[in-house]
């Protein structure tokens, strides 16, 4: 379970705050999309959740315990537990799939024996059947930079996966990609979320996906929690609420 109690955060030099007194529980096996214009903090809340974003004051609570409390090493060790995909994938172009993958263990292993490649048979077993699992069986061996969006957001995925994530965290993980394409990763995100029992936390500006796909959604608006429910019941006004103007259906 993550917690949030009051949390609020300023980025140093910046009069308004990136979140304000943010409230908010996520329960292990809810897909939460969050919903918000650019800037409203999507991706802070995001970031404050791994422990890459200090907060300016309130408290972050994992399974009852404040992040706050914990070392460099403790905080080290809950972002290996957490999956992290991007809009731009983050991947190395040059490594192939099977590398990218691989690259997932780098929170358990010692960073010389990452760097070096050096990686166990069953570990390399593993990355494989994860490739099955994101329908990229057969691409193991070929580079990153030859395959398409999608294909490259389905080696993120598998990435994440080979972290074996308690968490799944996305920031905007569509956003690069087209509507049938990002349709299909969402469908990925949500099979994986459910064959894994994860948290799943995805910054999403696609609303017809957010409906879609969420078991429940937020909307942040200038650092502010809006609106918290199921998809149904986010009618068009509390969308407009959200983004402050009518959207075109
Ligand atoms: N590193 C930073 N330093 C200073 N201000 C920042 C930094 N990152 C974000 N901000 C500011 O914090 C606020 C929230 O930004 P954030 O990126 O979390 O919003 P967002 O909802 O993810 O936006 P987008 O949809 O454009 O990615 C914005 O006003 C932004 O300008």
């Amino acid at each position: 379970m993550i917690e949030f109690q009051d949390v609020t955060v300023y980025y140093p030099k910046s009069n308004e705050p990136a979140l304000s007194h943010i409230n908010l529980t996520f329960q292990q096996g809810e897909f939460v999309c969050v919903l918000g214009p650019s800037g409203a903090g999507k991706s802070t809340m995001i970031r404050t959740v791994n422990a890459l974003q200090p907060v300016t004051a309130g408290n972050i609570f994992i399974d009852g315990q404040d992040l706050d409390n914990w070392t460099s090493l403790e905080k080290r060790q809950w972002r290996s537990r957490t999956g992290m995909i991007f809009q731009h994938f983050h991947l190395i172009p040059r490594l192939s799939v099977e590398q990218n993958v691989l690259t997932g263990l780098f929170g358990y292993k010692h960073p010389m024996a990452a760097f070096a490649g050096v990686f166990s048979q069953s570990e390399k077993k593993k990355a494989r059947s994860i490739l099955q699992q994101v329908g990229l069986g057969e691409m193991a061996e070929r580079r990153v930079e030859w395959l398409s969006g999608g294909q490259k957001q389905r080696v993120g995925v598998a990435r994440a996966l080979m972290q074996e994530p308690d968490v799944f965290l996305g920031d905007e993980p569509v956003a690069s990609l087209d509507p049938g394409t990002a349709q299909s990763i969402f469908a990925l995100l949500k099979d994986v979320h459910v064959r894994n029992d994860l948290t799943t936390i995805i910054n999403v500006h696609d609303v017809a996906l957010a409906r879609s796909f969420a078991t429940r959604i937020v909307g942040l608006s200038h650092g502010k929690v809006i609106f918290d429910g199921k998809p149904d019941e986010l009618t068009e006004s509390g969308l407009e609420h959200i983004y402050g103007t009518v959207l075109q259906a």
